[in-house]
């Protein structure tokens, strides 16, 4: 990859072309064409000196015959074969070191590709799916090639020298016994199609069997509480028989046929024992020893076995096909985009720029409107609370910024619409915080760092985790597991939290980050984000309105329109929103654990 990266071969290589990657490999395929010819020319040594030493041995027994020739014989045998294990030896190494480089670059090519899939199309694709692509198609895929590199001298090249041998000694008979072969190849392209369907069948299958045990380890204890282990049980014994079953049939599709081809090959003997002999007895077109005749069988069994590993090749090519089919749409090259801001640029603007909202309108793939003609501004230094009935689109609003679907209307930001925006331009400008917290499986500092140099210990006591993380045994090394498993639901919302923080931007959308927080802790947190982004403009939803008097403005949603105004303006004019923020207010009054304020007071500018 990094090769691929430099110089004129990134410039003339093509992820989407299965030739380009051999060309990109040309070093290795010369190796591999070097002791894979010497190899195979080699081979026909073997019935040359079969052939030979049986006519030795004749003579032998005739009193015609030395016992130093057979000697000398047997010695060069031994040589030859020396030679051409070495360079067999030679041949396999390169040829599996191509597939290795191929497989490699492959799966970074795929790898780069799925991550910058929205999220949406990843759960439409499905886990299972997307594994099957990035490692069974792939190494599918690869094996073909590397089979078919093989062949090409295992096969190719020792055809046309078994064929040319069998040609010198006997053209006629030659002509008669090949038939076959060719005959075995065409049978073998017409099974084509059945491989393909029952290969690509095998593979779907393989995904949604993947996908349902993801689901059945992930919803375990879902299934387990509500009683439906059994139903679950029997919907994975179906996937599962589906996939035995289609396994079943591309693997009998794949291993049946090779024999039959082999047989068909192998038919030309008959003409051999028939000829040849005649040939021998000085009857037939050509006046043959047994020398001769032994060479001719066994040339032309080594050819009938070699051209039945063509019919194979065929169907490795075949199969492979099928992977390709599945994985070539994701082979694209993806540059990592820089902006062309200078980090000075970036300090000086940030959180320089006016958000205009205007008129926006948003639905699904679906066609469901979700949003409907949104229209709001907001300035740097702005918290601005979003709340509103359930399902009435306030996520639906957040992930609009994150550029994953296309609306109506425009989002301004530093003078520019966001759907002209890069991918990296994006990233650089708008912050995100979803629901899922994201953690993954490494210590709580790098979970907020993730890969940058800055100690994470002043974002620890921003969102109040500082004290707890004390008191684990590793601090701020500790493990949080795959997903922030060995975290309490609180401590991984407050986790992503601080790494949203960390990563500060100039626009900053926080989809309720304080949902399993209480209402003391939820408001300390929520004056260090004041402090924290004061040059930043905040949309902050969430269900809960105790913070909603001190949001520079409120956004209500109902029904997927909204009404903007200050907290007070909403109170006056906004019944569902007065109610719903009095319902909340008189619970906290009466709740103790709901009560209180700041407890520490500290600056995090
Ligand atoms: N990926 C999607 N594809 C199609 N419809 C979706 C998708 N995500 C959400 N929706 C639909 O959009 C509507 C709004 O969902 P959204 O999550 O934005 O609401 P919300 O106000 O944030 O909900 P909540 O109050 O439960 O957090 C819902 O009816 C939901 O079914």
């Amino acid at each position: 990859m990094e090769k691929m990266n430099k110089g004129k071969n990134r410039d003339t290589f093509q992820p989407d072309q299965i030739l380009s990657y051999f060309k990109l490999e040309w070093k290795v395929l010369l190796l591999v064409t070097v002791s894979g010819l010497i190899y195979n020319l080699g081979l026909l040594a073997g019935p040359w000196f079969e052939g030979k030493m049986t006519g030795t041995l004749v003579d032998i027994l005739r009193g015609a015959g030395q016992f130093q020739d057979m000697l000398t014989l047997v010695i060069r045998y031994v040589v030859a074969i020396g030679i051409v294990q070495i360079s067999r030896y030679m041949k396999r190494f390169y040829v599996r070191r191509f597939a290795n480089n191929v497989n490699r670059r492959m799966k970074e090519i795929l790898y780069g590709s799925l991550v910058r899939k929205s999220r949406a199309d990843l759960r439409e694709e499905g886990e299972g799916d997307i594994m099957t692509k990035a490692i069974l198609d792939v190494d599918d895929c690869v094996e073909g090639m590397r089979k078919f590199t093989t062949e090409i001298f295992d096969t190719g090249v020792a055809l046309a020298a078994y064929a040319g041998m069998l040609f010198w000694y006997d053209w006629r008979l030659a002509l008669l016994c090949m038939i076959f072969p060719p005959i075995s190849y065409i049978i073998a392209e017409k099974m084509k199609k059945m491989i393909q369907q029952t290969g690509a069948f095998y593979k779907k299958q393989s995904g949604a069997l993947s996908t349902a045990t993801l689901d059945r380890a992930g919803n375990a204890i879902t299934y387990r509480v509500f009683g439906c282990e059994s139903e679950r049980q029997q919907a994975y014994e179906d996937n599962l028989t589906a996939y035995e079953i289609s396994a079943i049939k591309a693997n009998i599709w794949n291993t049946a046929m090779p024999p039959v081809y082999r047989v068909i090959s192998m038919a030309g003997v008959l003409f051999i024992l028939y000829f040849g002999q005649k040939n021998v007895l000085g009857t037939g077109w050509k006046a043959w020893t047994i020398a001769s005749f032994t060479t001719f069988l066994a040339c032309f069994v080594k050819l009938s076995v070699k051209s039945s590993s063509a019919a194979k090749l065929f169907n490795a090519v075949h199969k492979a096909q099928v992977s390709w089919k599945r994985i070539k749409p994701l082979m694209h090259l993806f540059e990592e985009q820089k902006s062309n801001e200078s980090l000075e640029d970036k300090k000086m603007d940030a959180g320089a720029g006016r958000l205009e909202v205007k008129h926006l309108s948003f639905a699904y793939p679906d066609g469901r409107k979700i949003l409907e003609d949104i229209s709001f501004t907001a300035e740097p230094g702005q918290i601005i609370g979003i709340t509103g009935a359930v399902a009435c689109g306030k996520s639906t609003l957040g992930k609009v910024f994150l550029g994953e679907y296309p609306y109506d209307g425009k989002i301004i930001y530093r003078g520019k619409d966001l759907q002209a925006f890069k991918d990296a331009e994006r990233s650089e400008n708008i912050g995100y915080l979803g629901h899922d917290p994201e953690l993954f499986n490494d210590s709580l500092e790098n979970n907020v760092r993730m890969g940058d140099a800055v100690s994470a210990e002043s974002y620890f006591r921003a969102v109040c985790i500082d004290e707890e993380i004390a008191e684990m045994p590793d601090g701020k090394e500790t493990l949080v597991g795959t997903g922030g498993v060995r975290l309490s639901e609180g401590q991984a919302q407050r986790l992503a939290l601080a790494r949203t923080l960390y990563h500060k931007r100039p626009v900053m959308i926080l989809d309720d980050p304080f949902s399993a927080l209480d209402i003391n802790t939820e408001k300390e947190i929520f004056a260090h984000l004041r402090q924290m982004t004061a040059d930043s403009i905040v949309l902050l939803i969430s269900h809960r309105l105790y913070l909603f008097p001190e949001m520079d403005q409120v956004i209500w949603m109902e029904h997927g329109r909204t009404t903007v105004g200050t907290h007070e303006e909403l109170l006056e004019h906004v019944p569902e929103y007065a109610e719903l923020f009095g319902v909340q207010t008189d619970a906290a009054q009466t709740d103790p654990v709901q009560e209180g304020g700041l407890e520490r007071e500290e600056s995090f500018i």
